[in-house]
Parts: C-alpha cells; sequence; structure tokens
C-alpha cells in the first residue's frame, strides 16, 4: 500500500491508498519542526482509532516547503523501511516533464495537479487549486506541465486585511448574497468573496483566450465548492486531484524501474 503525502504550506495531507481506493485522508497543520517520530504518534492513532488495516510499502511526498521533507523522510524509513520518492527530485520521474522557463522550479502540488489532470481528462486542462495560495495549473495536451498564474490564497487575504487595517476584524469566507455590504463583516465577505469570484473568472477567460484551445477547467481544493456557487467557470470540482496525481506519479515510477 502506498502512503501519499500532500504537504501545504498550511496543512499536511496523508492518504493511504490500496491500489484502488483511498482508504482514509488525515490532515494536520503543517510545522517544519515536527520530528519522524510525532508523525508517527499522529498517523498511528488515527490509523487505530479508523481501524484501517494499513500495510504501508512505499511513500510518495509532495512538499511545497522545503524543510519538513527530511523527518518526513526519517518518518518512511524509520517506520515502514522505505525510501520515499520526493516529487521534484531528479529521482523521481514525471509522466511528462514541465515545460517553464529554465531556472524554474514548479511546486510538486502542481507538478501532482498536471498528472491527475492529464490521467482524468487527457490534457488541455487548466486547474485551479485553493490552498495558501490560489495557483491556476495549465496542462498541455501532452500532459506537460506549462505554467500558469499564482494569485493570493483567499483565506491569506482575509488575513491579510485583518493583520494591516486595525478597525477590521477576522472573518471567515463565506458566500454573502448581496454585493452592497451593510456592516463591517458584509463588506469585507463581499470584496473577498465576489471580488475573488471575479478574480477567478477574469483569469480562466484570460488563460483559455491566451492558450487558444478550448480547455476544460477543474478546481480543486478546499474552498472550490464554495466558489462554485459563484459560477465562475469550472467544468469539474475533484477534491481528491493532488492525492490522485501522487497515486499516478508513483505507480508511474513503479512501472519505470526507478524504486
Ligand atoms: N467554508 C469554508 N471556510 C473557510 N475555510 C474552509 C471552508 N471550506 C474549506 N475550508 C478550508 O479549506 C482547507 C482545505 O483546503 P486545502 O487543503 O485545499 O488547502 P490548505 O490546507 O488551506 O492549504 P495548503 O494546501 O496550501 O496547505 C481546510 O483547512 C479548511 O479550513
Ligand atoms: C504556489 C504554491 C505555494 C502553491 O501551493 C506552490 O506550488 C509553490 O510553492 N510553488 C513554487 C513556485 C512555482 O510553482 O512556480
Ligand atoms: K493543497
Amino acid at each position: 500500500m502506498l502512503l501519499a503525502i500532500d504537504c501545504g504550506n498550511t496543512n499536511t495531507v496523508f492518504s493511504i491508498w490500496d491500489g484502488e481506493k483511498f482508504l482514509c485522508t488525515l490532515r494536520t497543520s503543517t510545522h517544519h519542526a515536527r520530528t519522524a517520530d510525532a508523525y508517527f504518534t499522529w498517523y498511528s492513532t488515527l490509523v487505530k482509532h479508523y481501524e484501517i488495516e494499513a500495510d504501508i510499502t512505499d511513500v510518495i511526498i509532495a512538499s511545497t516547503v522545503p524543510r519538513v521533507v527530511f523527518n518526513l523522510r526519517v518518518f518512511a524509513d524509520r517506520f515502514f523501511g522505505c525510501r520515499p520518492l520526493v516529487v521534484g527530485k531528479p529521482d523521481c520521474l514525471l509522466p511528462m516533464d514541465p515545460r517553464v522557463d529554465e531556472g524554474t522550479v514548479p511546486g510538486p502540488d502542481r507538478l501532482a495537479n498536471a498528472a491527475a489532470a492529464f490521467d482524468r481528462h487527457g490534457g488541455n486542462v487548466v486547474v485551479v487549486d485553493f490552498g495558501t495560495a490560489t495557483n491556476f495549473d495549465v496542462v498541455a495536451a501532452d500532459g506537460a506541465y506549462v505554467g500558469g498564474i499564482i494569485a493570493p490564497g483567499v483565506n491569506l487575504s482575509l488575513e491579510a486585511l485583518h493583520q494591516g487595517a486595525a478597525a477590521l476584524p477576522h472573518i471567515d469566507i463565506t458566500r454573502p448574497d448581496k454585493v452592497i455590504g451593510t456592516n463591517t463583516v458584509g463588506c469585507i465577505q463581499s470584496g473577498v468573496y465576489w471580488g475573488y469570484s471575479g478574480l477567478i473568472e477574469g483569469l480562466i477567460t484570460r488563460i483559455k483566450t491566451e492558450y487558444g484551445m478550448p480547455m476544460k477547467v477543474v478546481g480543486t481544493g478546499g474552498l472550490a465548492p464554495l466558489f462554485d456557487q459563484a459560477d465562475v467557470g469550472f467544468d469539474a470540482i475533484e477534491d481528491d486531484l493532488t492525492m490522485h496525481g501522487l497515486t499516478v506519479i508513483h505507480r508511474y515510477n513503479k512501472e519505470n524501474g526507478s524504486t
């Protein structure tokens, strides 16, 4: 069985893949100082709680935070006796290499999204991934990641307003019915929800125009369903896209002999 680890700037997600389906998905906040032993304590408690029969033989990691990789490597080695595949490292093959400016290191989450989008939709896809940042990942007809857009994440924008303006409270994102807010919270909610909806819709339109061919748009990440309610232009919402990409990359490496 495969343990797939998607380590974002805010949250770290572990999923166990039995070759056909994910048996569970476990989430914790990302801390670069978390030790291998601490990962195992957390992991084994939850696996026991959910009564999962996990026989982990392989581990794959995609981390947007370079510093956590060391402890995750130790975790894989100490508790599962395996050397993990780390997306973005030279010994982790990709089904298709990215085509970006020389010296650019695309986020491993974006490489996983590209592999997943190609596997499920066959390319000519733009993935909109709502995480700490909101990134748009363009996947060409042959499955290559060819670039995209990085915008500040929704929660980051809310936090920045609160941090930077003394009279503005911290609020949670929600879909306000009205655009014209009649109280402070309503005004912020409108600015972020409707402002962000315009950003997504506008960027999708511009990407399609520049790309010049029909494209599918797939939304993923925690806030994708909320923005889908504003009809921003998603053809599909797939909450497991990055994880699916990790299983695709892992399978590709197995079949092509690197692990
Ligand atoms: N209605 C909502 N309001 C606020 N947050 C939400 C809502 N729905 C989902 N979320 C948030 O979405 C998060 C899951 O999103 P996701 O895993 O895609 O990104 P992340 O963990 O925030 O970022 P990263 O992957 O960059 O670490 C959850 O932590 C949850 O707090
Ligand atoms: C954009 C984020 C932060 C999204 O998680 C991540 O993919 C990242 O750190 N990327 C590195 C830069 C790039 O993708 O071009
Ligand atoms: K993510």
